[in-house]
């Protein structure tokens, strides 16, 4: 790369060209047509210069002089250098231009998101591993965890991990290089620079880095770029860099993924973050209130409405509150209670009004309304928004279709009917005690179209 700003580049070229023409005594004409006019010197990287002219013809007739011309860029420079001269459109081919460059160092910039570190990172069950790992992977760089995989559905938590890294060691080990990048961008990169001829500049870049964060890696399809990152990738890890990723499935699922490179992805640990069980939804609530301006109450209940409603999805989660606070702002309410709340969030019915009213009807209008899947409300799992919504639906297959608990209990994993009989029980219990219970009730089975 050079090392002469293009003012420096423009005075030793105008200098170049006086000595020239005072040494080559050419027809003022000749010279200011041929050698003068939209010439340029473009670059001295090392001992190579590189001038630029706008024709061919002026190629050809500096290359006439081309030993008188490296001459006296040699005086200049005070040291030897060759020269080529290329036509502008060569130049784009072959070297790369200062737009690509520029394209490149944006890559390269720092895109790690302050608000995102491990403390505004609510640790629970469903990320617990995936925070741990992250953790060691800054205080253990390289060493145990190589590459650190870290998989899960969106709105998870994938990318706040990634950037609470990229955080720690900046502010923690400043001396260390990190680099956050989107898969896509990566890919860009990598097929940018083949075409621009810079990938050996990228290369060096990218192998500079003690850690190496990508995002998305299920993005990274071009058969060309993995080429370059499979190298990229063994390079970093011998050096003992550490690399972590991320992805919406588990490494062995990854599609259009050459299988050597799954096959390295699978090496280090692969760690999975999954949706928030209730309470640390709530908490994920309180903490994204923390930073807010907004003065108006929001009640208690809200917060376990929202958690117990978005809980699938954290990015989601946390669009509720936003939405909330928007409306609120809009509508000017005293405060934000549960009916404020349950207005702005209502649903239409998803099931048509006359359908025959099943089990599996019941179940997609419970998982639909607590965001979950069928296969988790069936499950054995006790985490409390699953186990809620395993009770509301129980209670609906009885109320509504007047199942006996034995046949509930073939709906829901082949429970025992007692377990099935204590679910209905909860929910009669909890619907007397909270009305979080009872709205939810409502708009489900509003869902159903059970008047
Ligand atoms: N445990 C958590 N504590 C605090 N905030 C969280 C937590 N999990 C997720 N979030 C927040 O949820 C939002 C979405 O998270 P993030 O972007 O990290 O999801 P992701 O798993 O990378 O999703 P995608 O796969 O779509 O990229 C962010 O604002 C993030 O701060």
């Amino acid at each position: 790369m050079s090392k002469f700003a293009s003012i420096q580049l423009d005075q030793i070229w105008q200098k170049t060209l006086t000595l020239i023409n005072e040494n080559a005594h050419f027809d003022d004409a000749v010279f200011n047509a041929w050698f003068k006019e939209d010439s340029s010197l473009y670059d001295i990287d090392g001992e190579l210069a590189t001038i630029i002219v706008p024709f061919k013809i002026n190629k050809q007739i500096m290359m006439e002089s081309i030993d008188l011309i490296q001459e006296k860029l040699s005086q200049v420079l005070d040291q030897p250098v060759s020269c080529q001269i290329l036509l502008r459109n060569e130049v784009d081919l072959l070297q790369p231009s200062s737009a690509v460059r520029r394209r490149n160092e944006i890559m390269f910039e720092d895109k790690i998101k302050k608000e995102y570190t491990f403390d505004s990172f609510v640790v629970g069950k469903n990320n617990r591993e995936a925070y741990a790992a992250a953790m060691s992977a800054c205080h253990y760089p390289g060493k145990f965890n190589n590459p650190l995989f870290i998989f899960g559905n969106s709105g998870l938590g994938k990318t706040h991990l990634l950037h609470a890294i990229g955080n720690f060691v900046k502010e923690n080990k400043p001396d260390e290089k990190v680099l956050y990048i989107y898969s896509e961008d990566f890919v860009t990169l990598l097929i940018e620079s083949m075409k621009n001829k810079t990938v050996e500049e990228v290369k060096e870049m990218i192998c500079s880095v003690d850690y190496l964060l990508i995002d998305d890696i299920q993005r990274l399809k071009q058969s060309t770029s993995q080429e370059i990152f499979f190298n990229l990738y063994n390079k970093l890890v011998s050096d003992n860099k550490q690399i972590v990723i991320t992805s919406d499935i588990h490494p062995t699922e990854l599609k259009g993924i050459e299988n050597r490179l799954i096959s390295r992805f699978s090496s280090g640990l692969s760690v999975s973050v999954g949706s928030p069980e209730f309470e640390t939804a709530k908490a994920i609530l309180q903490k994204k209130m923390e930073g807010r301006k907004e003065e108006i109450m929001i009640e208690d209940e809200v917060l376990d409405y929202l958690a117990t409603r978005f809980s699938s999805d954290v990015r989601k989660l946390e669009g509720s509150l936003n939405e909330l606070f928007f409306k609120a702002i809009l509508y000017n309410p005293e405060k934000i209670d549960l009916a404020f709340t349950q207005e702005i969030f209502k649903e239409n019915p998803v099931i048509a009004v006359d359908d025959e009213l099943t089990p599996k009807k019941i179940k997609k209008a419970v998982c639909e309304y607590y965001g979950l899947t069928r296969t988790q409300i069936e499950s054995k799992s006790r985490t409390k928004n699953i186990a809620n919504a395993r009770h509301i639906a129980v209670y609906l297959c009885r109320k509504h279709l007047e199942m006996p608990f034995v046949k509930i209990g073939f709906e829901f994993g082949n429970r025992d009917h007692s377990t099935i009989m204590a679910s209905y029980e909860k929910m009669v219990k909890l619907l007397k005690e909270k009305e979080t219970f009872q709205q939810a009730l409502l708009q489900i089975e509003n869902k159903l179209g059970i008047k």
